[in-house]
Order: C-alpha cells, then structure tokens, then sequence
C-alpha cells in the first residue's frame, strides 16, 4: 500500500538462513554484492508477509457508518502482490470488492486495505478469494459481498510451465450475490 515502507522488524532468524541458501547455490555469500543481502531478504520477506500481523478489525477500526443505501457498491481494480505458498514466488494482479450494505456502509479505502491483510502472506489464490469475501461479510453484516481476483503467477511464468500470457480467475459470491443471479450478473458487467 502507498504508506506500506518496508516495516516488520528484522529479527535475525531469517538472514542466516539465507546466507545458507546463497552457499547453497554456490554463492559466496562474504563477496562483497552478497554481504548485506541476507538481511535485506529478510527485511523484504518481512513486509511481503506483515499481513500475519494485521485484523481485520484494526483495518477497519470505527470507519463504519450508518447509511440507509441499499445499492451495489464496488471498487474495482485493486492492485494485489501476494507470495504463492507452493514456491514462494509473487503472484500479482487486480481484485474487484462489490457489496450491498444493509444499514451500513464502510470507509472505502478499508476495502483495499483488507485486501492486504490476506493478501501479504503465503497465498493461494482461492483462498485469498475467500477470505476477503469472508471477513467483509462478517464485519459489515452487509446483505452480500463479491470478490473477483485477476491474476498472474510467476511461478507459472519465469519457471514450470513457463505460460507467460495466462491469467487466473477466482471468485467468491457471498449472500445474495450468490443467491440472486442479477445481482451477481450486474456486479460481473460492472466490471
Ligand atoms: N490452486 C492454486 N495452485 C497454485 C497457486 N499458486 C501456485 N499453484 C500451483 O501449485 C502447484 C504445485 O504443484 P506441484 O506439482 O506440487 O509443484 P511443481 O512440481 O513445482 O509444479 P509445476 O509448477 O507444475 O512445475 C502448481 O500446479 C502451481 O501452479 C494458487 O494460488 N492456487
Ligand atoms: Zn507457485
């Protein structure tokens, strides 16, 4: 996120194991390009995985506010770097949020910002899906929730099966984006 400085505090128990993967591929991690490159890799994973750290409630906080609205509300074309859990590369893309209130609307920003909370971790991407789907439900009791993540996989790209041009589509209906088909079908169009 824009104010997203690489925080997380550097521990120490990540660098050595890194100067051990630099050995590991023949790397002399004492040149002087290497020296300070274990830390930095654990300064980076740090803050490519804070979201273990953050709730939803915290992102949340009191930017909830009553508002007798009870139309569809999206913003699309949130900008998402997650970490896959299988090789520890980037996957990255767009996720789309839409929900319906009911009674009460949220602080736009707070939708991209729960989108980071699962999103800066190690991931997959049904379930990054679901889980943004999930928590919104629960926080803003809303009468439905949609969520549609683009995205590309690196370890799909610059490794394995070396597909550069495919993008993967998840999605998850909650509420009555699931249960009414014209308001999923106009969410989908919206996009
Ligand atoms: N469903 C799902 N699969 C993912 C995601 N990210 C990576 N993968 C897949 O995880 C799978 C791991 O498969 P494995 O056969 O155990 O690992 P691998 O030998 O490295 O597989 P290849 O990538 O095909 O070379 C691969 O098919 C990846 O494409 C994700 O977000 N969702
Ligand atoms: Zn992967």
């Amino acid at each position: 996120m824009a104010d997203g400085t690489e925080q997380g505090g550097v521990t120490g128990e990540i660098a050595p194991l890194v100067r051990g993967i630099l050995a590991g591929l023949g790397e002399n991690p004492e040149r002087e390009g290497l020296l300070k490159t274990p830390e930095r890799v654990e300064k980076s994973l740090r803050f490519l995985t804070h979201g273990y750290g953050l709730t939803v409630q915290d992102a949340i906080g009191d930017a909830l506010f009553e508002e007798d609205h009870h139309n569809m509300v999206i913003v699309r074309d949130i900008e998402m770097y997650s970490m896959c859990e299988h090789h520890m590369l980037p996957f990255f893309g767009k996720v789309h949020v839409a929900y319906i209130p009911n009674g009460r609307i949220v602080g736009l920003s707070k939708l991209p910002r729960v989108v980071e909370i699962f999103a800066r971790r190690l991931q997959v991407q049904e379930r990054l899906t679901e889980q943004v789907a999930s928590a919104l439900m629960d926080v803003l009791e809303p009468q439905g929730v949609g969520v549609v993540v683009e995205a590309a996989h690196l370890c799909m790209m610059m490794r394995g099966v070396e597909k550069q041009n495919s993008k993967t589509v998840t999605s998850a209906m909650k509420g009555v984006f699931l249960d009414d088909r014209a308001t999923r079908e106009e969410f989908l169009r919206l996009l």
